[in-house]
């Protein structure tokens, strides 16, 4: 009832504030997130904004953590805060004569209680984020991979972004039909306002294959054939090829080819790729007229991207011969954001953004968020500790969690989870129903094969490993390919890995950094980061790690029941009849009655981790 309640004064509120404009920047000075650490002064770096030019800002994999992140002070501004930057850069637009476009390229959803926790999920990050205006939205593979996250993101997400939601590769089933039909528009021609730049924006989806029945996403390389993409890239008076989408912009096959389309067609005029999916901040040099960026992951990054020199439709502007592509990747703080937006906390927040501050606060507290299951007695990381080790969170699973919660079983068993379904770390301290869905959103339960031969089912965690002769994506036919359901770990490229020395060759403001976090190298060189980070060394992972349980590592049991993460179940299976031995999917059976991961995960922390 309390829980009820708590949702229907939400909702009165939410609705309030889609009744409302934008307002400006007022004096009040207001504190909402009694739960979020102040941001930590650093060293900061310049916004490469372009006066009399156009200036985006980007935003990706964001999974739900609109709330910001709240145990760590450099990324805890909330999507209330983006909303009031955003309009002191809008601002700074209108008076200098550029342009400011917002693009945001999908996984908004899967990855923080604020989505998760709800029934049905979502029920209060639709309204908040929708507050955001923006230009240009693409869907991820995680609003797709449920029949009900694609249906609500069409009913709901769709609508709210009218025709900045963009799905050039994308159908939904439509029941009345009985057929696949566009998801949203597939491709929007806009004139921005200051400049009159003339922009042809698509949307793109990396050819995913885990989708549910509902939707269906069509492989770029035949999209790219369609007429009305053809006609579109003939359209009359472009400035600027914009294409967003859920796909790396580095090492993407389906980049490379939207690319080459365009320039098929059109032989210089400048493209703009939004990239994501890979939770890596990155900016490719595609040519002197075509770049790309990519912007993190979980609200920790805004990305900002600058191009001068192209030309508009107003105040007669020619386009250069060669446009300048800048960018930087913004940390998401309030101390990045009053310094890019030469705002202070006073002057910062504007009545929308302040509004959804609150929301989210309400949202928080109406699903009870906070409540503890148990206290961390230590930081457990999932990359920036080296697997295996007494720090790495796989670790703690393999050793701990994993062999506890599958105790009960009576037969010899091997239990296997991809590493894939962890999705963030544990920080020393209360572990809250929050925490349950950052580390492990999934629905996914678990599945098992009795009575597996012990020779076939303990070579299965190596096979998935790639660590064996073949590669499992060898095997598999071409519509399924271990690639594209398992990506290569870890979210982090190691091109962001690399040993740097962040002051080389760049201009240090203050002292030596003493923030840790990214420190990026890419096409333009190190100098993207905003804030000059310390250094995080991360480590790659598994893709999947294994238990032994009901006996012991000198025994070889005859067979064993071989229990499995549901989401690898394709992969078990193909790992099994490369060994020798086929089953099907009726062969398999529900296991640990239905719970799902982030069950275990709570379950075993309120018994193990009492708070001191
Ligand atoms: N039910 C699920 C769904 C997804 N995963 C894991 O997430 C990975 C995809 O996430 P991205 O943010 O990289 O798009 C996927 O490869 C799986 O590892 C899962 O475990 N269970």
């Amino acid at each position: 009832m309390e829980v009820r309640a708590a949702a229907d004064k939400f909702e009165a509120r939410a609705w309030k504030l889609q009744c409302k404009a934008p307002a400006p920047a007022t004096s009040v000075i207001v504190t909402l997130k009694p739960s979020a650490p102040s941001p930590i002064s650093a060293p900061l770096r310049e916004l490469p904004w372009a006066p009399g030019g156009l200036n985006f800002l980007h935003t990706t994999d964001t999974h739900g953590w609109h709330g910001g992140h709240l145990q760590e002070a450099q990324y805890s501004a909330d999507w209330g805060d983006y909303i009031s930057f955003a309009h002191h850069l809008r601002q700074r637009a209108d008076d200098d004569g550029s342009d400011l476009l917002l693009v945001d390229t999908g996984d908004r959803v899967e990855g923080n209680g604020l989505y998760d926790a709800s029934d049905p999920k979502g029920r209060y990050t639709f309204d908040i984020f929708k507050q955001q205006r923006m230009d240009v939205i693409t869907p991820g593979n995680h609003e797709l991979y449920l029949a009900n996250t694609s249906r609500r993101e069409y009913d709901e997400v769709v609508p709210d972004f009218r025709d900045a939601y963009i799905a050039s590769n994308l159908d939904l089933y439509n029941l009345k039909s009985g057929k696949y039909e566009a998801f949203a528009p597939r491709y929007r021609k806009f004139t921005t306002k200051n400049r009159g730049v003339r922009v042809l924006a698509f949307g793109f989806m990396f050819n995913f294959h885990g989708n549910a029945n509902n939707t269906f996403v069509q492989p770029v390389q035949d999209t790219i054939k369609e007429q009305w993409f053809q006609d579109a890239l003939r359209t009359k008076d472009v400035d600027l090829f914009l294409v967003a989408g859920h796909v790396p912009v580095r090492d993407s096959q389906e980049y490379d080819l939207i690319y080459r389309a365009i320039r098929d067609v059109v032989w210089d005029t400048p493209i703009v790729f939004f990239g994501g999916h890979t939770h890596i901040r990155d900016f490719r040099k595609f040519e002197k007229k075509a770049y790309g960026i990519e912007s993190g992951r979980y609200m920790e990054t805004l990305g900002f991207l600058s191009i001068s020199g192209v030309a508009g439709s107003k105040n007669g502007v020619m386009a250069a011969s060669s446009p300048e592509f800048k960018r930087s990747y913004i940390d998401n703080n309030l101390y990045s954001m009053h310094h890019h937006s030469g705002t202070n906390s006073s002057s910062f927040s504007t009545e929308v953004g302040r509004n959804v501050s609150e929301s989210i606060h309400a949202a928080r507290k109406a699903m009870k968020l906070d409540h503890t299951f148990g206290c961390a007695p230590q930081d457990y990381w999932l990359n920036r500790a080296a697997y295996p080790s007494n720090s790495s969170l796989l670790s703690l699973l393999e050793t701990q969690v994993l062999p506890d919660t599958f105790r009960h079983l009576k037969n010899a068993s091997i239990v296997i989870t991809n590493s894939g379904a962890i999705r963030f770390d544990i920080f020393k301290g209360p572990f809250t129903t929050d925490t349950t869905f950052l580390v492990s959103p999934f629905t996914s339960g678990f599945r098992m094969l009795r009575n597996v031969p012990y020779k076939a089912a303990s070579q299965v965690l190596q096979l998935l490993n790639n660590e064996g002769q073949i590669a499992l994506e060898d095997l598999v036919d071409g519509s399924v390919r271990t690639k594209d359901l398992m990506p290569p770990l870890p979210p982090v490229s190691l091109r962001n890995l690399q040993d740097v020395n962040v002051f080389e060759g760049q201009q240090v403001i203050g002292d030596k950094p003493t923030v840790p976090g990214y420190t990026t190298i890419d096409d333009a060189g190190s100098d993207g980061d905003d804030t000059i980070h310390q250094r995080i060394q991360f480590y790659d992972v598994p893709n999947v790690i294994g238990v032994d349980v009901g006996f012991s590592s000198d025994e070889k049991p005859e067979t064993v029941d071989l229990v499995y993460n549901e989401f690898i179940q394709d992969w078990v299976l193909v790992a099994l009849q490369y060994l020798g031995k086929k089953y099907g999917k009726e062969d398999t059976e529900e296991a640990l009655d239905g719970k799902t991961m982030t069950d275990v995960i709570s379950g075993w922390v309120g018994e193990h981790w009492e708070c001191g």
